[in-house]
């Protein structure tokens, strides 16, 4: 048996749409495998009714699949699913790092990233891995077709969680097709500030480069409150507000020590807006990690 903890994640940063992730200390899935003839899932935790447990269907049954590593799995959710904060990814990414480990299988953490993101297809469509890279890599995350590059950082966040549910699917269709020529110019910026206080762990460029007016304007209109809450964030202290991954969390980049007073500026933008809001005042965090064999 291999039980192992894989943290949510936020994806996007903004400008950095199906690029960019990071993986947050918390919240995370707990996952446990035991080798079995056939898969079977039992799912405990938050949102366990939303989540379906035919292998085919769940994101970490898919993953036994593709490394058929056929096992009875024990998903504990910690990371609500439809939030945002990669919850199908964790689920993944745990998946992936126990069954490699369960089998013997010997894939890099790297490999994994490919494999886990097939189980994130099964529910989007697509295999993108913007949210599995850092839930099994840690740290800050850029993944193209041809790379995967990994940066550890240290930047302190706050993650906020309405209570609305937006599907990643649904999400996905109110993006623009097209961006035009200043847009691009402006993105490339903010992709670049960002990626420089990444490596500097400096909070005001990570939150500077936040900045995106191509694909946050069209989330955004799907969380009830959003403008509100970035406008009440930045007042309290944060340097820079985005949707997070497909919505509806809300992310918050902080000073040190910020994240309080972020997180409850945040949480009372939601409650006027009438909407119940969780918030996680966390950082950029560590990858999967076995937590026992
Ligand atoms: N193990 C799993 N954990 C969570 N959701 C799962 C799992 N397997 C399948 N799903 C399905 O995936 C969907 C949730 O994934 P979705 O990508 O929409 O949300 P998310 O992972 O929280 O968001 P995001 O990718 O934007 O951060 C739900 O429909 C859920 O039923
Ligand atoms: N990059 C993805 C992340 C959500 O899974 C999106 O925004 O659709």
């Amino acid at each position: 048996m291999v039980t192992v903890r894989a943290p949510a994640t936020s994806a996007n940063l903004g400008c950095g749409f199906d690029v960019f992730g990071l993986a947050l200390e918390r919240p995370a899935d707990i996952v446990r495998v035991e080798r079995a003839e056939e898969t079977t899932i039992e799912v405990t935790g938050v949102g366990e009714q939303y989540i379906p447990t035919e292998p085919p269907k769940n994101t970490a049954g898919v993953v036994a699949e593709e490394l058929g590593t056929p096992a009875h799995i024990r998903i504990n959710k910690g990371v609500r699913p439809s939030s945002g904060l990669g919850s199908s990814a964790a689920s993944a990414a745990a998946a992936a790092v126990a069954l490699n480990e369960l089998y013997d299988c010997g894939l890099t953490r790297r490999e994994l990233v490919r494999v886990a993101a097939e189980g994130e297809a099964a529910v989007s469509g697509e295999a993108h891995a913007d949210n599995v890279a850092p839930s099994i890599l840690g740290g800050f995350t850029m993944v193209t077709d041809d790379a995967i590059t990994q940066v550890e950082a240290s930047i302190p966040v706050v993650a906020c969680l309405p209570e609305i549910v937006v599907s990643t699917r649904d999400a996905r269709r109110v993006v623009p097709q097209s961006v035009d020529i200043d847009e691009l110019v402006d993105t490339v910026g903010n992709a670049a500030t960002l990626t420089a206080g990444m490596f500097r762990d400096n909070p005001e460029l990570v939150g500077t480069g936040l900045e995106d007016g191509s694909v946050t304007g069209s989330r955004a209109s799907l969380i009830d409150g959003f403008d509100a809450v970035r406008t009440a964030a930045l007042d309290a202290g944060a340097t820079g507000v985005a949707v997070s991954g497909a919505g509806p969390s809300v992310l918050a980049v902080c000073h040190d020590d910020g994240q309080s007073a972020v997180a409850s500026a945040m949480l009372d933008a939601f409650s006027d807006a009438d909407v119940e809001a969780r918030a996680y005042p966390t950082a950029v965090g560590g990858g999967a990690t076995i937590e026992r064999r």
